[in-house]
């Protein structure tokens, strides 16, 4: 199963610590983590396997949209910060709506997140 976490800036704290309170599952059931590039550093420095892409505002989410539109990412995880702007808004939408459009579960704050895995 793969896992594609996102976060924003402002929410990259909330990441490390879901990742820390989630730890003994991530780290089992073959599950492999992706992430846009600064999460990616973030969940590494905190000892996770991540695969990183781009930074989202470089391309990161636009890749990880296209992992969701060729059916190689199980579920994502996206902590957005609703309080800040983002120059690449089209692309932060873009992943949002091809989860829709091919059904990927999408967790956008860590309540949601918290129920996605206890679902795996
Ligand atoms: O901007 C992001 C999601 O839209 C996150 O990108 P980073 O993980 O590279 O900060």
């Amino acid at each position: 199963m793969t896992i594609a976490i996102i976060a924003h800036d402002g929410k990259k704290p909330e990441m490390v610590q879901f990742l820390n309170e989630n730890k003994e599952l991530l780290h089992s059931k073959n599950i492999k983590l992706v992430s846009t590039g600064t999460t990616g550093e973030k969940a590494k420095r905190a000892g996770f396997d991540v695969s990183p892409y781009l930074s989202g505002p470089l391309g990161g989410d636009a890749q990880i949209a296209s992992d969701v539109a060729e059916n190689k990412i199980d579920i994502v995880i996206f902590f957005r910060d609703p309080l800040a702007k983002h120059p690449h808004e089209p692309d932060i939408f873009m992943l949002m709506r091809l989860c829709d459009v091919y059904n990927v579960p999408l967790a956008t704050n860590p309540a949601t997140a918290e129920l996605l895995l206890k679902g795996i």
